[in-house]
């Protein structure tokens, strides 16, 4: 199952040349995708079963695709995490965290409704991408002790960030290498 995952996934993605002499990543295949859809939420989410997670937590904003397929495999809830300056759907009082520079070199904020994770959970965080592990790590400054670690399609981070932040991908950089 899951290997078929993977090779859906690699079949997928794409990179696209805006011209400005860097490559981006095209992930819009993964979502037309009926089979990932079906897959993406047991794959991620067995990456983690084992720790039983009692909630998930994505990064605003497409985080917020893939975080829910998760959840729903999980059987647990999903819990939106917003950049500051987004105009927020939700009432405070909210918890921020700081983001280190990102692959981008960019700083900003990461904020949770401070209720909706209460110290008995069990937080597993998921992406569909780490680079540097700059969200994954602000998160987990975020919940601490209740953090478990963080689920991402694409694990792209030098080894020991990865570990250090018990991140764990579907696929790694060489999967997609242009
Ligand atoms: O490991 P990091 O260096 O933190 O990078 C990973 C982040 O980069 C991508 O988001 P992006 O900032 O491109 O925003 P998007 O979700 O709006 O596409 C991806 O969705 C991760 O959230």
């Amino acid at each position: 199952m899951t290997t078929d995952l993977r090779d859906h996934l690699r079949a997928e993605f794409r990179w696209t040349d805006p011209g400005e002499g860097y490559l981006v990543s095209d992930r819009s295949g993964w979502w037309r995708s009926p089979a990932i859809l079906a897959g993406l939420g047991d794959g991620l989410a067995d990456l983690f079963r084992a720790e039983r997670p009692t909630v998930v937590v994505s990064p605003e904003v497409t985080g917020f695709l893939v975080g829910p397929l998760v959840a729903r495999a999980l059987g647990v809830g999903f819990v939106e995490a917003y950049r500051a300056g987004a105009r927020l759907p939700i009432a405070e009082p909210m918890i921020w965290a700081e983001v280190p520079a990102d692959h981008r070199g960019k700083k900003q904020q990461l904020g949770v409704r401070s209720q909706l994770v209460t110290e008995n959970d069990r937080v597993l965080v998921v992406d569909d991408w780490a680079a540097t592990g700059a969200q994954a790590r602000a998160l987990r400054s975020l919940f601490g002790r209740t953090y478990i670690g963080t689920a991402v399609i694409v694990d792209e981070c030098a080894p020991e960030v990865a570990r250090e932040l018990t991140l764990r991908g579907l696929l790694t950089g060489d999967d997609i290498e242009p």
